[in-house]
């Protein structure tokens, strides 16, 4: 049993409140992603909830049990950092076995379990080097190591791949994407990353000053953000805003943007809106809402391209577009968008949604 299950969860540092009231069910055999801008307190939950920072209000249950003041080693847990924190002058099989030489296994039992878990992550040769003779993927896959070797059924991962380049985050995010269909522990990992986050979780956990701003499936945080926030803080590139205005009718809602007027299904809102596009949902010279656009820029990225325009006052957007459009700068183009793509957000930056039929 490895569900966790966070009631009222608040940490305070002296006066200043950092988690405020976190109510959170993992499940057991998830794969949880704490996001949220630097400081909304990602890593003080996770830590929170390993043991490694007291918990100042609420529940913390871990598989159905009350764990608040139990100790580290005693939650059953297996923690991952950023830092590899591996023992500098030990080889690779000492680091992986320590934790098991500490609960005092014997040493058939050991090397039959570390030469099972550099099987499965691919370090065998590796075992007898030092840390310092590893690349960072290395060390991060041993310090992944020294995790599973214990064998626990919860795995808490705070930022692991941020060291690592470009490609190596790509490999060891497919490797730890394997190792939870194969273990299939409940798992709570801390990124920056987007794409971690949307190729990893089952569910991710929007943090935004302590508090949580939505909890959902990768797509539906994509599809059906419930803020401003969450939306701007979901997808890459970020999402477009632009100002508009609803007004509410008898069946339907008028919505003006950038001179143009459009009907829509009816939402119950009247006054100033932020209309959120994806650059991947703007059309060039298409779609159901059309403004004039001028280009700025064109970023070709290979199979597709960035187009940055300037629409209205002054208004900046970023359109993703196929292929490498002939586009020059100061191009007068049109950009358009379909309604049901159109994300809108009132002036409490909540989302609106039209009333369903
Ligand atoms: N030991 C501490 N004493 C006082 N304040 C702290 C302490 N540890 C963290 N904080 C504060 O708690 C807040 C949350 O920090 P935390 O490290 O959890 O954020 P985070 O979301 O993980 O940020 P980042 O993405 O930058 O790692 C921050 O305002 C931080 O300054």
């Amino acid at each position: 049993m490895s569900g966790i299950d966070l009631t009222d969860v608040v940490k305070r540092f002296g006066a200043l409140t950092v988690i405020d009231k976190v109510n959170l069910k993992v499940g057991e055999g998830e794969f949880v992603v704490f996001v949220g801008p630097s400081g909304c307190g990602k890593s003080t939950l996770l830590r929170m909830i390993a043991g490694l920072e007291e918990i100042s209000d609420g529940e913390l249950q871990i598989g159905g049990r009350r764990m608040n003041e139990t100790p580290p080693a005693e939650r059953g847990i297996a923690m991952v950092f950023q830092s590899y924190a591996l023992y500098p002058h030990m080889s690779v099989e000492r680091n992986l076995g320590f934790a098991l030489e500490t609960a005092r296994l014997g040493a058939g039992e050991i090397k039959e379990r570390v030469s099972k878990v550099a099987r499965f992550l691919k370090i065998e040769h590796l075992l007898h080097r030092r840390p310092a003779q590893l690349s960072g993927g290395q060390q991060q896959r041993v310090a992944i190591g020294r995790a599973l070797v214990r064998s626990q059924k919860l795995f808490l991962f705070d930022e692991p791949l941020s060291n690592l380049d470009a490609d190596l985050r790509m490999e060891m995010r497919v490797e730890i994407a394997r190792i939870h269909r194969e273990l299939k522990a409940t798992t709570v990992y801390v990124t920056h990353d987007q794409l971690e986050a949307m190729t990893l979780a089952d569910r991710i956990v929007v943090l935004k000053d302590g508090r949580i701003a939505q909890v959902g499936t990768p797509m539906e945080l994509y599809e059906r953000p419930a803020s401003k926030f969450v939306a701007s803080f979901i997808g890459a590139p970020r999402m477009n805003f632009l100002p508009g205005t609803l007004h509410r009718e008898t069946s339907a809602s008028r919505l003006e943007v950038m001179g143009g007027t459009h009907t829509l299904g009816r939402i119950d809102y009247d006054g100033e809106i932020s209309i959120g596009l994806r650059p991947e949902d703007l059309i060039l010279g298409g779609g159901e809402v059309q403004i004039p656009a001028q280009v700025l820029l064109v970023e070709p990225l290979g199979g597709e391209a960035l187009v940055h325009a300037r629409v209205g006052d002054g208004q900046m957007l970023v359109m993703k577009v196929q292929g490498k459009p002939d586009l020059r700068p100061n191009a007068d183009i049109t950009i358009g968008w379909m309604q049901s793509k159109a994300h809108l957000f009132g002036v409490d930056e909540s989302a609106l949604r039209a009333a369903e039929a």
